[in-house]
């Protein structure tokens, strides 16, 4: 038995759970990986699902609110906690659990302390303790982290900085995107054809349509990429489709769909949603940057790996990975697949470039790049008409979505789009 699963296994109730989530927090913290990714290995030995579910929220709300849950601890500390102490790590879980899980506070503590056994428990066990005394409670408008807010207000202006703090206020509500107009799914507003709105926290899988397939959950904003590509006249290639939110558009399109993924794990999930749904396409494992098909594609969708900042409502890991060196090296890799994406598009074919990023470097920049480029390039200006209420697109044609947008309907995430013709 491995000497991590003897521990979980001689953990009282509820530590297993602590354990595993300060693992997820050493792993985003500290290693930069996405919290999904570490999720496997962090909760390793742990059998009780509840407690893997926990330590995954325990994590996610610490990185939503950690600005005010250290502001919290340095408030009630002499000397400031170096960042990357684990009594810090830990009285984050502690503060996360007590104030934004509703667990009570002497579980909340009691359930990390064994995280800092034979370190610094009495420090822990007393700065909980002065906070709880006196009520301690978070701002009603989460804090972004000092770093972010900065380049977005450098990039964006204040007021987006605003919007992004109460967007993640609260969980957003759920975009469902129907495979036809009449497909069997719960009602909610509707802000575009073949969309609905539900409440966040909505029960996915018991909700009318889910086990028939007609419709799967998708961000409004991750819709426009295949509303301007439209509807289906040949042969698309979704590059970089995992998890298949955009293959199941295409297809539902009409599309016959090639979806191309570097990562195998997640196209099982892709090819998951096609049965569920009842669509189909055609699945490549591969490294986009070494693959190259045989004949050239109508319509290539290159929704191109980022540092997805623009969904950090429902991923605020992203909020903390999203570094400057981390963004550089996403917008370089996205200049390598735009560049082979577009030779894999016919004469007078359409390529539609997108990424879910609030980062000009990997949107706006990164297009002025390519069309710098590449004089048999130029944009196709989307129309409002193809877009969802209440977006427009930009002078240039292109869209681009931010948290300032549809903020009385609950948001939409962060995503830049454009719309390319090769020439004929
Ligand atoms: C933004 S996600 C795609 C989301 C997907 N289009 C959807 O709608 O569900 C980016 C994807 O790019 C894939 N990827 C990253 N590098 C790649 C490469 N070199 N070749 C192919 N796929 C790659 C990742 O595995 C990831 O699934």
């Amino acid at each position: 038995m491995a000497a991590s699963d003897k521990t979980l296994r001689d953990d009282p109730p509820g530590v297993p759970a602590r354990r595993a989530a300060l693992r997820l927090l050493d792993a985003v913290l500290r290693r930069g990986q996405p919290i999904e990714a570490a999720l496997h290995n962090a909760t390793q030995g742990i059998t009780h699902a509840p407690d893997r579910a926990l330590a995954h929220a325990l994590a996610a709300e610490v990185l939503r609110r950690l600005p005010d849950l250290d502001a919290l601890i340095d408030s009630a500390t002499r000397q400031p906690l170096p960042p990357d102490a684990k009594a810090r790590s830990v009285l984050r879980l502690a503060l996360a659990g007590a104030l934004q899980l509703r667990t009570p506070p002497h579980a909340a503590i009691a359930t990390v302390l064994p995280l800092v056994d034979g370190g610094p428990r009495k420090l822990v066990h007393g700065v909980f303790g002065t906070l709880m005394r006196a009520n301690a409670t978070l701002p009603a408008v989460p804090a972004l982290p000092a770093d972010v807010a900065d380049r977005w207000t450098a990039q964006w202006g204040e007021q987006l900085v605003a919007a992004a703090r109460g967007l993640i206020a609260a969980p957003p509500p759920l975009d469902l995107s129907l495979k036809q107009p009449l497909a069997d799914a719960p009602d909610g507003a509707s802000l575009a054809p073949g969309h609905r709105r539900i409440p966040a926290g909505s029960d996915i899988a018991a909700a009318d349509g889910f086990a028939t397939g007609d419709w799967w959950v998708q961000d409004l904003a991750a819709s426009i990429p295949v509303r301007l590509i439209g509807r289906g006249r040949g042969r698309a290639l979704d590059l970089c489709a995992a998890p298949g939110g955009k293959t199941l558009q295409l297809a539902a399109a009409g599309w016959a769909v090639t979806s191309l993924d570097i990562s195998a794990s997640r196209l099982a999930r892709l090819s998951e949603n096609l049965a569920r749904t009842g669509l189909s396409a055609e699945i490549v494992t591969a490294d986009a940057l070494a693959w190259s098909p045989d004949v050239p594609f109508d319509a290539v969708l290159l929704d191109a790996p980022c540092s997805a900042t623009g969904i950090f409502r429902r991923h605020p890991d992203v909020l903390h990975r999203a570094r400057p060196a981390f963004i550089a090296e996403m917008a370089e890799l996205q200049s390598r697949l735009l560049a082979r994406a577009a030779d894999w598009v016919r004469p007078g074919g359409t390529l539609v470039y997108a990424t879910c990023s609030l980062e000009p470097a990997e949107g706006e920049a990164q297009l002025a790049l390519f069309l710098a480029n590449r004089s048999d390039y130029r944009i196709v200006p989307a129309t409002t008409a193809e877009l969802p209420a209440g977006i427009v697109p930009g002078a240039d044609g292109t869209v681009r979505t931010l948290p300032t947008m549809l903020v009385e309907q609950g948001g939409v995430d962060g995503f830049f789009v454009a719309r390319l013709a090769r020439a004929d």
